[in-house]
């Protein structure tokens, strides 16, 4: 955008913003805005203390040195202008000018090492707090439930941690540390004048006043556009994120330019928002520094005449025109700052709802969790189901029919279970429940007779493992992949990497030979416990991965399996070892639900029952060679499409 158009923009936008500020004072709302400008400035202080831990051992000692250092500051105009009249004077002896002087550089020096501790100690609040917040607002994303995920793109919440964080400690480093100790001064200053002359200071106030209700609409405008830009910025970050993570995608079907574009689009939406700042705050400077000149001319004029009369000695006038200027400098930075606060109280807000915010999913309260607990450890008695589901109804946000609608099924121990059905029919979303990523809005799904809502996660995933279609792997060694979430022994103080002990690791390894991924020396692949299987373990093929899932959900020994499509993305040959691996790892556990596109493994995993979804509903629920009988049936005609008869057909084909 060329310059005049920027301005032109600003312009614009300027005569919309006051045309809406009297609508809303028409409509009397701007009192109750205040009010609520002033709870919000209020409830993110009580966020500050709490959430980013800004203690009173750290903010005393702040306020402290602030306060002295402001206090020694606004001595220090007094020495320096007796020292003045000293020197200007010829009459005044040379004790006094020392004394003037003495009394200048002390309060120079302390002024200058309490602004120094208060300078360090801020900072330090400052860094704490973004420490504090950042790891809390990590901690409180990852708890957030499956749904959070589908409706927040993950750079937009990467933003959110980033650049809305920085901000938080920004303002208490540098400009609630300005703006108090501005304040202080200011306070300081006023006493002063009004000590030298109340008349004068009365005019003074009355310019600072006029100076003042300019800084607030500043502040305010401030604010609405600092929420506009985190906001931009936060959408460009969540368009980056998604280009990086497709960059496959992207190459392969010669997006990148029109990735470029989008992105191009959104910063330059926050450009536009940022080029709005810089005019207002532009404009806010001419007015201000303009207004305080004129201010300043009328004072002299004024003090010109008040000294013409005699009412004032020259000396004080001195000492009257330098705290008038300091007062002012102090009440121009506290306009300065406020507006700096209200954007960051603007950016923050978002990040402390966040850190709020109560996840949909959550463990249970203490009390029920333990009798949960109490009764999953108890283990399974024979004739009861593992997993059951009891008209369970599952609805998407975004989805108008249920996906998933009455179900009735009990999962046994010994079964080995197929979902199948059309895209779309609901076999991925009963998965997903099983794993507690949703909730289901009506019915229950139970683990060994306990609601899984009434089960913590951390029982769940040691109860039920899952393989996914295309596992994802750590950036770390195998053996650690191998372990995630399993308990470690200890950690290297000094690198911070876990150390194992040699029985946990001989389980690794023979958890990785069941899977059919040998660690042993001289193995084909060259592969140990401690190779690095690289980000999202691309170090290893499709197939050497999927035996690395299956190995790292067999180390928890848990009675549940759950398989989403292990075998989709694989060739033959990666896919007869998997299912080899499957064969064996089915031995160890107690029963298996796997989801199916590809019929042909229900026959070479000698899955005994299939449970058929259609438009999620149970249609179907039988032996597979039972089901294939009925040509009538949906898993006959699925199977059908696919080339597979039953057995009888096939012996009677061969006859
Ligand atoms: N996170 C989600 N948000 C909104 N709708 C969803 C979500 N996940 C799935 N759906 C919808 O729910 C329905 C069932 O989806 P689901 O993934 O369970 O089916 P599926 O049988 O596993 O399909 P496929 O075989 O194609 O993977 C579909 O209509 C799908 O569009």
């Amino acid at each position: 955008m060329s310059l005049p158009r920027s301005v032109g923009f600003f312009a614009n936008y300027i005569v919309k913003y006051f045309s809406k500020r009297k609508m809303r004072r028409k409509d009397g709302m701007a009192k109750g805005k205040k009010r609520a400008m002033w709870r919000k400035l209020n409830e993110q202080r009580r966020n500050v203390m709490t959430l980013a831990g800004y203690t009173s051992s750290i903010v005393f000692p702040s306020f402290l040195f602030l306060l002295l250092g402001a206090l020694m500051t606004s001595i220090v105009p007094s020495y320096y202008s007796k020292c003045i009249q000293c020197v200007s004077t010829l009459t005044t002896s040379r004790s006094q000018l020392l004394e003037a002087m003495f009394g200048l550089g002390i309060t120079s020096t302390l002024a200058a090492l309490f602004t120094g501790l208060r300078g360090s100690l801020f900072w330090i609040g400052g860094s704490r707090a973004n420490y504090n917040v950042r790891v809390k607002l990590h901690r409180s994303l990852l708890l957030q439930e499956a749904a959070f995920f589908d409706m927040n793109e993950t750079g937009y919440l990467l933003s959110r941690l980033n650049s809305d964080v920085n901000k938080i400690g920004q303002v208490i480093s540098y400009h609630v540390n300005v703006v108090f100790r501005q304040l202080a001064q200011f306070m300081f200053g006023s006493i002063y004048l009004f000590k030298i002359s109340p008349k004068l200071s009365m005019w003074t106030f009355c310019g600072i006043s006029l100076v003042a209700w300019l800084s607030a609409i500043y502040g305010d405008l401030s604010r609405l556009l600092a929420e506009k830009v985190q906001d931009t910025f936060a959408d460009a970050t969540a368009v980056a994120e998604t280009s990086f993570s497709m960059s496959e995608t992207i190459r392969a079907f010669d997006g990148a330019t029109l990735e470029s574009a989008k992105f191009e689009g959104a910063q330059n939406k926050a450009l536009q928002m940022e080029e709005l700042q810089a005019w207002a705050y532009g404009s806010h400077k001419f007015l201000s520094d303009t207004l305080q000149t004129i201010l300043q001319v009328a004072l002299l004029f004024a003090c010109w005449n008040v000294g013409r009369a005699g009412g004032l000695p020259a000396g004080k006038l001195t000492t009257f025109m330098f705290y008038t200027n300091f007062v002012l400098e102090s009440s121009n930075e506290v306009g300065d700052q406020w507006a700096k606060i209200q954007q960051a109280v603007g950016a923050s807000s978002s990040v402390f709802d966040l850190i709020k915010r109560f996840p949909a999913i959550r463990d249970p309260k203490a009390n029920e969790g333990d009798s949960a607990q109490r009764k999953l450890g108890n283990g399974i008695i024979n004739d009861s189901p593992i997993l059951s589901f009891s008209k369970v109804r599952v609805d998407y946000e975004a989805m108008e029919r249920p996906a998933l609608d009455n179900i009735n099924v009990d999962i046994f121990s010994g079964d080995r279970v197929a979902l199948v059905g059309r895209s779309g029919s609901g076999k991925s979303s009963m998965l997903r429940c099983m794993m507690r990523f949703y909730d289901p809005s009506h019915g229950a799904i139970k683990l060994c007779g306990q609601d899984l809502r009434r089960i913590t996660r951390a029982e769940t995933a040691k109860q039920i493992a899952v393989v996914a279609q295309e596992p994802h792997m750590f950036p770390t060694t195998l053996a650690e992949n191998i372990l995630y979430g399993v308990e470690k022994d200890t950690r290297n103080a000094a690198s911070g990497t876990p150390e194992y002990s040699r029985k946990l690791l001989d389980a690794v390894a023979d958890c990785l030979s069941l899977s059919g991924l040998s660690v042993e020396p001289g193995n084909e692949l060259g592969l140990t416990l401690e190779t690095r299987i690289g980000e999202g373990g691309r170090s290893l093929s499709g197939g050497q991965c999927q035996r690395a899932a299956i190995a790292r959900a067999l180390i928890r020994s848990p009675d549940v399996l759950l398989l989403d499509e292990p075998t989709a993305a694989l060739d033959s040959e990666s896919e007869k070892l998997v299912v080899a691996s499957l064969q064996k790892a089915m031995q160890r556990i107690k029963c298996m639900v796997m989801v199916t596109h590809r019929l042909g493994i229900i026959r070479s995993l000698d899955i005994n029952r299939v449970l058929v979804l259609d438009k999620g509903k149970i249609v179907e629920d039988g032996h597979p060679e039972d089901l294939l009988i009925h040509e009538n049936g949906l898993y006959a005609a699925l199977a059908r499409e696919q080339g597979i008869t039953s057995r009888s057909n096939e012996t009677l084909a061969r006859l």
